[in-house]
């Protein structure tokens, strides 16, 4: 075996290791909340569950993450997370137009109600994702066409794209597109039916067409409502861990679609992200650049690093020669060690989230919100070859 391909093995045995006898037992155990139903928000790095609001989108990801585990061959309990966190989307989230509040207090009671596009993209997420390890639950399905076409009767872009209110609200955000994106992605891969596909296919040549800077090859976030960058400092931020994520999502694109003109502008975004989103000296990928690539918060959260590992199994896949794979395993190990950086706590299976330009973890509770960007990052690793 070449050294290489020993430490893409020893990196996956051990992050895999990690997840299944640490992280996902503890988000199980002590991450559910026996009394009010649903989950925690967070737990501190004692180990103790802490009483916040929740919001909507931490219970779809909980769903996506037990379901994800059972296809990934978890061997332990997956249904009493899966099971809560449903009723909590189908009960306390759910309003009575059939889309969701944005933030339930641990009591039930509603903290926000309003419509929050990028808590539908995960709920549809957190459906596909059930009904890959229930395909005889067809309620699932039913639910999320339930949400996707009040999504399609009361949020649908006149042009292409979604609202983010109605009457409508600026700056329209990428950011829900891109999970709106995955959500369709994994429908796809459930088996639904053809409209998932449509919207996927529509948001991707959004993407190309719009989302990304015409001469530097940048994902910005923030827009106006025809699609152009919105005015002011808002319209020229980037953020790097947003462009290894896309980068991901359009390299599957090109697989489902069949279609390879997502792969160049994919590969363009991973350059950008790599070169001058990630702090080589820390080993991360931070938080926000500016169109110019010139830093605008040099703090790094643990969910970007899920994204470059994301990033460089979609790139291997793709990769026109050997070397060119050796050196995408290569920076997706260099990526596995950053994103291992924030498992350093006392408790196994807990994580830090913020990592400050100088180098320190803030003192905070563990999220249970960044558990879903771990478990796809390491099971998107699993696929990684050379
Ligand atoms: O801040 P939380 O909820 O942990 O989400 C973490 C991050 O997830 C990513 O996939 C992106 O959508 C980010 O914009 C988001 O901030």
């Amino acid at each position: 075996m070449s050294n290489l391909n020993e430490r893409l093995t020893q990196t996956q045995t051990r992050l895999k290791s990690w997840l299944f006898d640490a992280a996902l037992p503890i988000w199980r155990d002590v991450g559910v909340d026996k009394i009010n139903g649903g989950v925690f928000e967070t737990i501190n790095l004692k180990g103790i569950p802490e009483r916040s609001n929740r919001r909507t989108r931490v219970a779809a990801r909980q769903v996506y993450s037990y379901a994800q585990a059972r296809l990934m061959g978890f061997p332990g309990e997956t249904d009493e997370v899966i099971d809560a966190c449903l009723a909590w989307l189908n009960g306390p989230a759910l309003r009575d137009d059939g889309l969701l509040n944005a933030v339930v207090s641990a009591d039930k009671e509603v903290v926000r109600a309003e419509f929050d596009f990028y808590d539908h993209a995960f709920a549809l997420l957190a459906y596909a994702t059930a009904f890959k390890v229930r395909p005889q639950d067809k309620d699932l399905e039913s639910r999320a066409i339930v949400i996707r076409e009040a999504l399609i009767s009361g949020y649908k872009h006149p042009v292409r794209g979604f609202e983010e209110a109605n009457p409508r609200m600026l700056p329209l955000k990428t950011n829900p597109h891109m999970h709106l994106f995955e959500a369709c992605l994994a429908w796809v891969e459930a088996g639904g039916d053809a409209r998932w596909k449509e919207i996927a296919a529509e948001i991707a040549e959004l993407c190309l067409d719009k989302f990304l800077h015409p001469e530097n090859g940048s994902l910005r976030e923030y827009f106006d409502g025809d699609w152009n960058p919105i005015e002011g400092e808002m319209g020229r931020i980037i953020e790097p861990g947003h462009q290894f994520e896309w980068a991901w999502l359009l390299i599957r694109w090109a697989a489902i679609s069949g279609d390879d003109k997502f792969i160049a502008p994919a590969k363009r975004l991973v350059e950008i992200a790599e070169n001058y989103g990630t702090d080589h000296h820390r080993n991360v990928t931070i938080f926000e650049l500016w169109d110019d690539f010139s830093v605008k918060d040099a703090k790094a959260r643990l969910w970007a690093q899920t994204e470059r590992m994301k990033a460089y199994v979609a790139l291997q896949s793709v990769a026109g020669s050997a070397e060119e794979r050796e050196e995408c395993v290569s920076k997706l190990i260099k990526a596995a060690e950053g994103l291992e950086l924030y498992f350093d706590v006392p408790i196994a299976g807990l994580y830090r989230d913020k990592l400050t330009p100088d180098g320190l973890f803030v003192e905070e509770p563990a999220p249970a919100s960044s558990l879903y960007h771990i478990i796809c990052a390491i099971d998107e690793m699993t696929k990684a070859s050379i």
